[in-house]
């Protein structure tokens, strides 16, 4: 994955809502907690943890779209504290989607007491491996961030 190229998308986009908004400040705490919703709305997605239904997940692309938001936020984050770079290492495998989410939340809630870059890179390594989890590549990744970026530029185009 090229992540400079999704870093950069991602400071125009923040950098516009800003300005947009009139923020000052970094927002840490409003977009950590915006990633946490964001990993519970693609739970609910998935309903991987859902063993009182029967009824199956959404289909792949409304769980893809939820999963490049929480790419947002990450990108975000690492951007409100300088922590950009090219590469991430891999994360471990994961049973399935709800050992996936599991560790990530733990891993959102220890990156943001701690704000390390060694916390921040585990964080986005596991976010990647929770993608391979749900049955997407990295190709599927990166198009479906560039259109959702588009969609957030066009939302703030009409005054969102
Ligand atoms: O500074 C910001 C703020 C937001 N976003 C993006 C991330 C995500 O892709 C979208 C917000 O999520 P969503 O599309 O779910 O927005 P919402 O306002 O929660 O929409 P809805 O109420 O329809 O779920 O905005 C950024 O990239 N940078």
């Amino acid at each position: 994955m090229n992540w400079t190229t999704l870093f950069d998308r991602q400071r125009e986009l923040d950098e516009r809502i800003k300005e947009q908004h009139g923020l000052t400040g970094n927002q840490f705490d409003e977009r950590l907690l915006a990633l946490l919703v964001e990993l519970g709305e693609l739970a609910n997605e998935t309903r991987s943890f859902k063993f009182w239904s029967k009824k199956g997940p959404s289909p792949q692309d409304v769980i893809l779209e939820e999963y490049v938001d929480g790419i947002h936020f990450l990108l975000s984050l690492g951007l409100a504290l300088g922590y950009e770079r090219d590469v991430f290492p891999a994360g471990s495998s994961y049973l399935d989607a709800t050992d996936a989410f599991l560790d990530i939340y733990r891993k959102v809630t220890n990156f943001g007491l701690s704000k390390t870059e060694a916390m921040y890179e585990t964080l986005m390594a596991a976010y990647l491996e929770l993608g391979y989890t749900l049955g997407f590549n990295e190709q599927l990744i990166l198009m479906a961030y560039m259109n959702k970026n588009e969609v957030n530029h066009e939302r703030q185009n009409q005054g969102y």
